[in-house]
């Protein structure tokens, strides 16, 4: 699918809103830069996770019964306040049910999830919910760890701040044991 466009006036006007001179030298690549910069970061719009996450499902074999936990999957985003960006990772630990899915398809989901404007609440239930629906396990576990520059380099200035979220799904619901699990080997 085509990324977002942005037109690169937008990026004149910030710049002269900034207090700089858009026809300076050095800026004048600046407006198309940036313009493909953002079509970049926000080129989650255009995905479908469920379909990435589907499109390398394989049976799960069913001598295997534990968990499968994926850790420290850098997370990038922006939050919808202020679009600044929140940085950290996210954990994703599901037990499987019919399927087993592609490792990698796990990362790409996040990936498109982040590449959206997005609320750190937010984004951790959307995670769970795209695995829940693409693979029907018995449980995910979805852990988010980020710090949101909002808060850091701006307003409150709370720079060793961040902010655990989490999500439960099935078995990690109603089994307190099982999550507690999965969250001491992702440490938190
Ligand atoms: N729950 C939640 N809040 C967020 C997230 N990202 C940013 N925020 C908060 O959104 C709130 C917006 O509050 P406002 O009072 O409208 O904005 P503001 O005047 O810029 O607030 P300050 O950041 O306190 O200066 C702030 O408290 C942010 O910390 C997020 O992912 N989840
Ligand atoms: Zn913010």
């Amino acid at each position: 699918m085509p990324s977002p466009t942005f037109p690169p006036a937008v990026y004149q006007t910030l710049l002269a809103a900034s207090g700089d001179d858009p026809q300076r030298r050095d800026l004048l690549g600046t407006p198309e830069r940036a313009a493909r910069a953002h079509a970049d970061l926000f080129a989650g719009y255009t995905e479908n996770p469920v379909a990435l996450l589907r499109s390398a499902m394989e049976p799960n074999d069913p001598r295997h019964s534990g968990p499968v936990l994926l850790r420290n999957l850098s997370l990038y985003s922006h939050c919808e306040h202020h679009i600044l960006p929140m940085d950290g990772v996210v954990h994703v630990a599901y037990r499987p049910g019919p399927w087993i899915l592609g490792l990698s398809k796990i990362a790409r989901a996040v990936a498109a999830l982040a590449a959206q404007l997005q609320s750190q609440e937010r984004l951790t239930r959307e995670i769970a919910d795209a695995i829940n629906t693409a693979a029907t396990p018995e449980g995910v576990l979805v852990a988010c760890v980020a710090r949101h520059h909002c808060m850091a380099h701006r307003g409150v200035r709370q720079t060793a701040a961040d902010t655990v979220t989490l999500e439960s799904r099935g078995s990690f619901l109603t089994d307190s044991a099982a999550r507690q699990e999965i969250l001491t080997l992702c440490r938190i």
